[in-house]
């Protein structure tokens, strides 16, 4: 490695640390820095998924993530990831038509998908010509079939699905993928991928991954930025008492897997700093 590119590694990982049981922490000076370690983070998962299984099974959210991620698209990533071995998911989708403004394939496929080599018939969409409900169960029935070829790995302590990598946004209340506060889906035990109707933010409709399915994932990766999300952060991962404990983000806690968070020094602002350690 050059010697410039170690000190920015260095200086980058300067403003790392490992909170003591909320995973570990990566803090960005600025969103231009935060993509650039994000897609280093991404590119190494991959390599590794890809030596060890032969693919790399990621699922992705919708909103200011996607824009994140935009440093895959350019060199060296472009041309060094292994495109062809990704088979990629949404941990979320809106009911609205693919071509929709609205859509999280949509943004993905703008942003993101149409700009490297994925295969066509690895990008898993969510149907969007049936209702919530009947989305929901395809889409479960879809991520089953590719649990029993191993395209998606398995828990070992539960019949889950264990993707190599979930990435996440946060909304300022506190909701990743499309599980919101109070919401009774973040009590589902049983089902893979439900549907809800009443999503507090628009559109209403939507299909989303359950906790179990987040929490049974190899790595699951939360980006935040902005001090509109700063609260939200700051309850999500410090020790704040139990009033906060069903917040979703404080609800993502891999199992087994690995729990890492993105975020810049805005949406770091309000973190207790003393509980993680560098
Ligand atoms: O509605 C959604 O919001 C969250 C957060 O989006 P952001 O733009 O505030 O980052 C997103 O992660 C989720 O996929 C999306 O459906």
């Amino acid at each position: 490695m050059l010697i410039v590119e170690l000190l920015n590694l260095l200086s980058r990982m300067a403003h790392s640390g490992v909170h003591k049981d909320r995973g570990e922490l990566r803090i960005h000076e600025n969103l231009d820095e935060l993509g650039t370690d994000l897609a280093e983070y991404i590119a190494e998962l991959s390599e590794a998924s890809v030596k060890e299984r032969g693919v790399f099974a990621i699922a992705i959210s919708g909103g200011s993530l996607i824009g994140l991620m935009g440093k895959l698209c350019e060199a060296p990533y472009n041309k060094t990831v292994d495109w062809a071995k990704w088979y990629i998911f949404w941990a979320d989708e809106r009911v609205v038509a693919k071509t929709h403004a609205d859509s999280n394939y949509k943004l993905a496929k703008d942003g993101l998908l149409s700009k490297v080599p994925v295969v066509p018939s690895h990008v898993n969409s969510i149907n969007d010509s049936l209702t919530a409900e009947e989305a929901a169960d395809d889409y479960e029935f879809h991520v089953r079939q590719l649990v029993k070829t191993r395209t998606i790995n398995v828990s070992d302590i539960s019949d889950c699905p264990k993707f190599d990598l979930i990435l996440l946004g946060m909304g300022s209340d506190g909701h990743v993928a499309s599980l919101f506060p109070n919401h009774p889906v973040l009590d589902e035990k049983d089902e893979w991928v439900t549907f809800i109707t009443d999503s507090p933010k628009s559109p209403p409709e939507r299909i989303t991954f359950t906790l179990p399915v987040i929490n049974s994932a190899s790595n699951v990766v939360v980006v935040v930025t902005g001090e509109s999300k700063a609260e939200a952060v700051h309850l999500a991962i410090d020790d704040v008492g139990a009033d906060c404990l069903s917040l979703p983000a404080r609800l993502v806690q891999p199992t087994k897997g690995k729990l890492a968070w993105f975020l810049d020094k805005l949406a770091a602002s309000k973190l207790d700093g003393s509980q993680f350690s560098e």
